[in-house]
């Protein structure tokens, strides 16, 4: 089993670099199977164990698919399957989104469900009341969601019941190839969601209002190959920010755009961290004293669910009690109880963790449940006394590219030993490399 051993207790300082963002460059990998001439050059996208499953998946349908750094290469010119392996979208929910380009290009997707996961049962109602409002047969059967559309799919109204990402992704994506327009209603407004709103526009799309609650999509005939380069990922340079505030340091953030995080700014700066904004990134210098605050997660430009977990790490070593309140998922408290075993006091009641600040956090061994909570509990560990070793890091792999070596670089002691694979994340049995595409 592979793990990370952290020891607490150093003050980190320099220059950390944000990679480009997993939550854009997953939706940006899948529309480019809407490209049925020209070969799209996605730049940016960070080596991450989640870009290596829809690696896996979109070379599943037939597509050519090549990364070589940080720049991924797609021809989806020939495409010679619409089913997506149940192996690939198990590890990875985000593996849905190619329903909506395929049913748009090719009239059919066989998916199987995406099902639950440990912060939440996260359904998919809204994409398939998407898909089904313009004009898409929706069957769903041994595990499967069958989706089918004779001729194209037509423009409609969709007003969605909550703002998902997923859900504005893929309805957004069907759209660009739809007879008509359709509006999306109740839309996402997260930065990623015009990221990929902008690749579809270079991509020949016509897509209005993206960061805003309604989104217009004029669909057109065809879609072709486009250069585009992924934003710097904002929940990456969160988590950076926060280890800067938990170990009482100053760093860096290269690459951070301030403006996608507002929100996690302005809780800092309420807590008393000092946060300098700058076009080229975000300084943070953790030196003061915390003060605890009240805070709750909600869709983009609200507090982003994906840094509740290392917020409640900081908000453990603030003065005095927190109330943290998670609207997004039902179940995102799950690192509560490593943060217990570190010597934290916290309660939950219902949606709201209690949580009192002054933790003299006391290294311990703890388990990843999922990807921020493992984040959260590197964090925690940066500051704790004595030795952290944290298991499932598999999931922390899925979203932050080198985390070991890049905190070690800012003067953290921390160290990963890679043991024998987690059988729950075995790789697929064809490498991430191993048969390069030739190209055309
Ligand atoms: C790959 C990716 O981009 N993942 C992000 C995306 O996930 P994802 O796109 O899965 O998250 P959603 O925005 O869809 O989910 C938000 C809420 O809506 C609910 N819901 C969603 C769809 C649906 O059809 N019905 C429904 O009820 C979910 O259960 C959840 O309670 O946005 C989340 C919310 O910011 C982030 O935490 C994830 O990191
Ligand atoms: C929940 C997350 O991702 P996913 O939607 O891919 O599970 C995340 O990035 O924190």
């Amino acid at each position: 089993m592979s793990k990370i051993i952290v020891r607490g207790g150093k003050r980190l300082s320099g220059k950390v670099k944000v990679h480009g963002a997993k939550n854009a460059v997953l939706p940006i990998i899948a529309a480019s199977l809407l490209g049925t001439k020209g070969i799209s050059v996605i730049k940016d996208a960070p080596l991450l164990e989640d870009v290596k499953t829809i690696y896996q998946l979109i070379k599943s349908l037939g597509a050519q698919i090549k990364y070589e750094n940080e720049v991924i290469r797609v021809d989806s010119s020939r495409l010679d399957s619409c089913e997506a392996p149940y192996e690939l979208v198990r590890k990875m929910r985000a593996s849905f989104l190619v329903l909506g380009p395929l049913l748009a290009r090719m009239g059919r997707a066989r998916i199987p469900l995406p099902g639950g996961c440990a912060i939440g049962t996260r359904p998919i109602d809204q994409h398939l009341k998407g898909f089904e409002a313009m004009g898409a047969d929706i069957e769903l059967g041994q595990g499967f969601i069958e989706a089918r559309v004779k001729g194209k799919l037509r423009g409609a109204k969709i007003y969605l019941d909550v703002a998902s990402v997923g859900a504005t992704e893929n309805i957004m994506m069907a759209a660009t190839l739809a007879e008509g327009t359709t509006y999306i209603e109740n839309a996402a407004m997260e930065p990623e969601i015009v990221d990929l709103a902008n690749y579809l526009n270079a991509m020949g799309a016509r897509i209005r209002g993206a960061g805003t609650g309604v989104l217009r999509i004029d669909g057109v005939d065809s879609l072709q190959g486009a250069i585009h380069t992924v934003i710097p990922d904002r929940i990456e340079a969160g988590t950076y920010m926060v280890a800067a505030a938990i170990t009482r340091g100053t760093l860096f953030i290269e690459g951070a755009i301030c403006d996608h995080l507002k929100p996690v700014i302005s809780k800092l700066r309420e807590m008393g961290v000092k946060v300098l904004e700058d076009e080229n990134g975000v300084e943070v210098c953790g030196e003061g004293p915390l003060r605890a605050v009240d805070m709750k997660t909600l869709p983009y430009p609200g507090f982003p669910t994906d840094m509740q977990s290392q917020m409640m790490a900081l908000l453990l070593k603030a003065e005095g009690t927190s109330l943290v309140t998670e609207t997004v998922f039902e179940n995102r408290f799950m690192h509560v109880d490593e943060f217990i075993r570190m010597n934290a006091e916290i309660k939950v009641e219902g949606r709201t963790a209690v949580v009192q600040g002054n933790t003299r956090l006391r290294g311990a061994k703890v388990n990843a449940t999922d990807l921020r909570a493992g984040a959260a509990l590197v964090l925690a560990a940066l500051a704790a006394d004595g030795e952290t070793e944290i298991s499932g890091i598999h999931h922390i792999d899925r979203g932050y590219v080198n985390i070991v070596e890049k905190l070690q670089a800012l003067g953290a002691d921390i160290q990963r030993v890679d043991g024998a694979v987690e059988v729950e994340e075995k790789p697929s049995e064809v490498g991430f490399f191993a048969v390069q595409p030739t190209w055309a």
